[in-house]
């Protein structure tokens, strides 16, 4: 259980995250969803403790996060993997070595640094690129793959550390619709296996379609909070003061996306 206790960041005058509030059950998918600047970045880099929170608390099955340092900050940070928007690959470097990465804080420094790994974890590596019919490109440089097919080389990475949370911003929003689709059905894949995800989605017919649950922030505050079926085009008026059509096209605008439902309706 991951419990997010009156978390709040200021940059200066500005509250990026303000008092939010929320309990995730282990293996749930909560979509994060919220117009550019809502602050839905602030919230999953202060989960990961990327960022510091100015005031509140995270806990994670009774460890309280926010006060992790050293060793044990690292070691959560392993816990909850990161997944972003331009993927994150070393582009010169093959895939595999990409995927390997994601084991690097697993092992001592010295083995770390000289990059060695073990056979099993060269399988392990493989089954993740398999899993995403990838196994075939494992010695292909990373920039020789499409954005679809490095964005599941980032979630593949993501495995490796054996996360219990996946933490994924706008994981789509560099990506065409098929390749959206792929992406996300890998998500909900690793989802089903018992990690939790939560991902930042500026389309809210794919939080719709593929999240358990759907959060919804404006201006850092929580503004909804339960599942797909509930949050209606009325409520989305209500929250944001403008139809679906035009919240699509604001928050898709913001990331350099093209509005799935926006462009569905034009
Ligand atoms: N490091 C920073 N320094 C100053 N202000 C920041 C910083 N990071 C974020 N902000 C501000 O905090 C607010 C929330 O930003 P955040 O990136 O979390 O929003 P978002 O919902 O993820 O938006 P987007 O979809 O555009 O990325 C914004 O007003 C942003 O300008």
């Amino acid at each position: 259980m991951l419990e997010i206790e009156g978390l709040t960041r200021r940059f200066g005058a500005k509250t990026a995250v303000d008092a939010v509030s929320l309990s995730v059950p282990a293996g749930q998918m909560v979509g994060v969803i919220g117009r550019s600047g809502a602050g839905k970045s602030t919230m999953l880099r202060m989960l990961n403790r990327l960022t510091d929170p100015t005031e509140g608390r995270i806990v994670f099955d009774g460890t309280d996060v926010t006060a992790l340092r050293g060793r044990a900050l690292r070691d959560w940070r392993m816990r909850c993997a990161m997944v972003f928007q331009q993927f994150n690959l070393v582009q010169r470097l093959d895939v595999l070595t990409n995927v390997l990465v994601g084991r690097l804080n697993r092992r001592p420094m010295l083995s770390s640094l000289l990059r060695m790994f073990t056979a099993e974890e060269r399988a392990m590596a493989l089954a993740a690129l398999d899993r995403f019919d990838l196994a075939e490109t494992a010695l292909q440089r990373a920039d020789t793959l499409s954005g679809g097919q490095q964005q599941r080389v980032a979630i593949a990475r993501a495995l490796l550390q054996e996360p219990s949370i996946i933490l994924a911003d706008e994981p789509i929003a560099s990506l065409d619709p098929r390749n959206s689709r792929i992406v996300m059905e890998a998500l909900r894949g690793v989802n089903r296996e018992g990690i939790t995800v939560l991902v930042n989605l500026h389309d809210l017919a794919t939080a719709r379609d593929y999240c358990d649950r759907i959060v919804a922030l404006n201006a850092g505050r929580l503004v909804f909070d339960g599942p797909p079926d509930d949050l209606t085009a009325i409520r989305i008026r209500e929250i944001y003061g403008v139809s679906e059509e035009e919240f699509a096209a604001q928050a898709a605008e913001a990331v350099g996306a093209t509005p799935r439902l926006a462009a569905a309706v034009a």
